[in-house]
C-alpha cells in the first residue's frame, strides 16, 4: 500500500490502515524535503517498481482538484479505506480511492463516487448520490435524497436538508445550512446558505 501525498490527511489515513492491519510501504510526495511521515519513508517521485506486485494506492491529498488531477495521470490500482468504526449500510456503492473515516454513518442505497473523502463523524443519509472527488468534512450532515456534484467540498459541521441538489465544484462553508439547490462553482455560507462568490473552474 502506498499513499500519494504526505499531508495531515495522510496521517489520518495511515492510522486507519494501521487499525485494519494493512501494511503501508511508504508515501510519495513531490516535495523532496519530506523524507518521512511517522516512521514511513516518503519518496519524491512515483516509480514503476513500487507497483509491480499489484500494490494499491490511495491519494492522500485533501484538495479535491489536486486529487482529480493525480487520479487522471496516475493509472494504478486504487483501494478504498473504511474505518472499522464507520456505520455503513450493506446497500451502498463506494467507488475506488474513497476513504471513510472514523465514526462516519452511511445509510441505505447511497452511491459514493471515486476518490471521495467522507471525513470523521459525517453522516450521509438514505438515497444520496455523492459525486467523484467530493470531500464531506467532519461532522457535516447530509439528509436523505441529496445529490452532491463532482469536486464539491462540504465544510465542517455544515448540513443539507432532504432532496437538495448541490452542483459540481461547489464550496459549502463551515456550519452552513443548505436549504435550496446550489449551482455549480458557488461558494455558499451561513444559515440559510447564501452564495457569496464562485470558485474558478478546475478544468
Ligand atoms: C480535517 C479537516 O480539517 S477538514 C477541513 C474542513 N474545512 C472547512 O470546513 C473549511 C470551510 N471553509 C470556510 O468556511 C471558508 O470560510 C469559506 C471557503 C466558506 C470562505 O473562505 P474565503 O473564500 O477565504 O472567504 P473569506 O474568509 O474571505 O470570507 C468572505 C466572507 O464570508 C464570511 N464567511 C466565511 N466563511 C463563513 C462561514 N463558514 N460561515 C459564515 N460566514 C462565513 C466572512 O466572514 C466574510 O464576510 P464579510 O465579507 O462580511 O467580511
Amino acid at each position: 500500500m502506498y499513499l500519494y501525498g504526505a499531508s495531515g490527511h495522510a496521517k489520518v489515513i495511515i492510522e486507519l490502515f494501521e487499525k485494519q492491519q494493512r501494511i503501508v510501504s511508504g508515501l510519495i510526495d513531490v516535495n523532496p524535503a519530506i523524507t518521512k511521515l511517522f516512521d514511513y519513508p516518503v519518496y519524491s517521485s512515483f516509480q514503476e517498481s513500487f507497483f509491480m506486485d499489484d500494490t494499491e494506492v490511495v491519494i492522500s491529498i485533501g484538495n479535491n482538484g489536486i486529487r482529480k488531477k493525480i487520479a487522471s495521470e496516475l493509472h494504478v490500482k486504487y483501494t478504498t479505506a473504511v474505518h472499522p468504526s464507520a456505520n455503513i449500510s450493506t446497500r451502498i456503492f463506494v467507488g475506488e480511492g474513497t476513504v471513510v473515516m472514523a465514526g462516519v454513518s452511511i445509510n441505505s442505497e447511497v452511491t459514493i463516487g471515486r476518490h471521495v473523502i467522507l471525513n470523521t463523524n459525517c453522516s450521509i443519509d438514505h438515497d444520496c448520490v455523492i459525486g467523484d472527488f467530493v470531500h464531506v468534512s467532519p461532522n457535516a450532515a447530509i439528509a436523505g435524497n441529496v445529490n452532491v456534484g463532482e469536486g464539491t467540498h462540504v465544510g465542517i459541521g455544515a448540513c443539507i436538508i432532504p432532496g437538495v441538489k448541490v452542483g459540481n465544484w461547489v464550496t459549502i462553508g463551515a456550519g452552513a445550512v443548505i436549504i435550496n439547490d446550489v449551482p455549480d462553482y458557488a461558494i455558499v455560507v451561513g444559515n440559510p446558505g447564501k452564495i457569496i462568490k464562485y470558485n474558478k473552474s478546475v478544468d
